[in-house]
């Protein structure tokens, strides 16, 4: 679904160049839950980013569903959930879910249609009528979650959507977004900076180090789809969290 092959990145800046990503290789299937983990600066966003072709690499290849990541932009192939909900406010929650559907065009009731679908799949069903001020950061989390679900894209790209929140509104998020992941069969990319959050979600994890922005370990988790959250103290879970965090330690400059 997504390939990247020697990919580079160094952005040319006052002080020199910065290389974000440097040599980055990475295959990620269909279906896969991918989560992105590593210190600030390492390159997680300019990563995703650069799928969302809302950056373009220097160097090396990238595929997006087998095309171009301009291609797949301009053929809808992913949606973007970033770190503030970013829901405008003098919408309602399904006007903000619906705005993708106008800009691209769907007609009036396709697009009451999906709004229903994504509010249901996100647990909001009955809240479409609601200001995002008058639901609570997890909510308007949720309802920028199905706002990137409404036109369907195959590739969900997700830039650290819950690190605002208390952990136990993110516990609960977390269980919710692997329903979702299970129900709908999305490609997910993710970001966080939470080793709990991302043994639990992935089925692959990527660990990255700064200066020059670099993959350093990627560890396919044995765990089995199905997780309850109590599955955080097994010792499977606890042997992937101890090796994402000694990948995490060589990578660390302590600066
Ligand atoms: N537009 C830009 N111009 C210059 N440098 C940039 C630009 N965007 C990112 N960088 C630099 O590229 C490097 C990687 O940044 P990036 O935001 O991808 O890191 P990150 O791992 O997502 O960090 P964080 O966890 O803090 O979000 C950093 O050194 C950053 O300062």
């Amino acid at each position: 679904m997504i390939s990247a092959k020697s990919l580079d990145l160094t952005f040319e800046t006052n002080d020199g160049p910065v290389h974000a990503l440097k040599g980055v290789d990475l295959d990620i299937g269909k279906g896969e839950f991918v989560s992105f983990i590593g210190p600030s600066g390492c390159g997680k966003t300019t990563f995703l980013r650069c799928i969302a072709a809302l950056e373009t690499p220097t160097g090396g290849e990238l595929t997006v569903n087998g095309m171009t990541p301009e291609n797949a932009r301009q053929a809808r192939a992913y949606g973007y959930v970033f770190q503030a909900a970013g829901l405008y406010p003098w919408r309602t929650i399904a006007g903000n879910i619906k705005l993708p559907l106008e800009i691209m065009g769907f007609s009036k009731a396709e697009q009451k249609k999906r709004v229903e679908q994504v509010l249901e799949l996100v647990d909001l069903a009955g809240f479409g009528g609601k200001f995002p001020w008058q639901l609570s950061g997890g909510m308007q989390q949720r309802a920028s979650i199905a706002r990137a679900l409404s036109f369907d894209a195959d590739i969900l790209l997700m830039d650290e959507p819950f690190g605002a929140l208390d952990e136990i509104v993110r516990d609960h998020l977390n269980e919710e977004l692997l329903k979702l992941w299970a129900r709908t069969g999305k490609t997910i990319g993710f970001v966080t900076h939470s080793i709990p959050e991302a043994v639990y979600l992935s089925t692959k994890i990527v660990v990255m180090s700064p200066r020059p922005g670099r993959i350093t370990d990627v560890i396919d988790s044995p765990l089995p789809k199905e997780r309850p959250l109590d599955i955080r103290d097994t010792p499977e879970f606890l042997e992937i969290a101890h090796r994402v965090r000694e990948g995490l330690r060589a990578g660390h400059a302590y600066d």
